[in-house]
């Protein structure tokens, strides 16, 4: 099977929803029977956040041994701990809080009532990155979820910014950001892109430029999503108002 980027189209958010949780649970049953332990990067958004909330609403959700699986972020928000604007809260309040993970499995962002400084915050999530990656600069991930903003944005890695063309980091600050809050924290694009499978989560008619001119081929300094590719897989799953730009030869057929 090839690595070409696919796409996936549903009726709407909510089966949309369902269908990545459900393959989420598949699959990462899947990979534990192959190895010890599975790392997933998780993305704030509307849609993310639904999917794991579908993720918790499953019957099969405890199918999955959660004390082998490690949950990491693709980007913060430089909020203070509990804040719900922050990504890892509303994971938390979605799914991470109902099921038995270790506390050491789950890897937050610093906050920004932690004491240190941005900056500080950025070298602190790739040392703790490096410390479980076997000599790489982070772990294997498994499945990297990533929401798309309107602009292209993924993680918070913005368009026409400076972060998405960063090599030589795992982790940036982020400062004026298009987006609020202004400051955040990324993961950059070569550590999104170590990820096994990334599976893009996206719905909506805000979304379609963006993933239109992604798959048509556009600069990943225009549309940063269009720089992303996993090392396995990388799919795109949307709904029928995101998919009303996307090239009628990359929609997978309908399963
Ligand atoms: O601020 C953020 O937004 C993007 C996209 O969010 P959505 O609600 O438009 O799906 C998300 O991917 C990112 O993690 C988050 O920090």
């Amino acid at each position: 099977m090839t690595n070409e980027r696919r796409v996936l189209v549903h009726a709407d958010t909510e089966s949309l929803a369902a269908s990545v949780a459900a393959r989420f649970i598949t699959k990462t049953v899947d990979i534990l029977d192959d190895q010890a332990t599975a790392n997933v990067v998780l993305t704030g958004g509307r849609v993310g956040t639904a999917v794991l909330a579908a993720i918790n609403a499953s019957p099969a959700r405890d199918t999955i041994d959660w004390s082998r699986v490690s949950f990491w972020w693709g980007d913060e928000r430089w909020l203070p701990a509990g804040d719900a604007e922050r990504n890892d809260q509303q994971a938390r309040d979605a799914l991470l809080d109902h099921i038995s993970v270790p506390a050491e499995n789950v890897h937050p962002y610093p906050s920004s009532d932690s004491g240190i400084s941005l900056d500080d915050a950025a070298l602190q999530y790739a040392a703790e990155l490096a410390a479980h990656g076997d000599g790489e600069g982070a772990p294997r991930f498994d499945i990297t979820f990533l929401g798309v903003g309107p602009d292209g944005h993924i993680a918070s890695l913005f368009p026409h910014r400076s972060g998405i063309s960063i090599e030589d980091r795992s982790v940036i600050p982020v400062r004026k950001s298009p987006k609020p809050p202004a400051e955040r924290l990324s993961l950059t694009r070569p550590t999104l892109n170590s990820s096994e499978r990334v599976w893009m989560v996206l719905s909506g008619a805000d979304k379609a430029s963006a993933l239109g001119l992604a798959l048509a081929g556009a600069a990943r300094d225009e549309v940063p999503v269009a720089g992303i590719k996993g090392r396995k897989r990388t799919v795109f799953f949307v709904d029928a108002d995101a998919a009303s730009e996307v090239p009628e030869n990359l929609i997978a057929p309908s399963y």
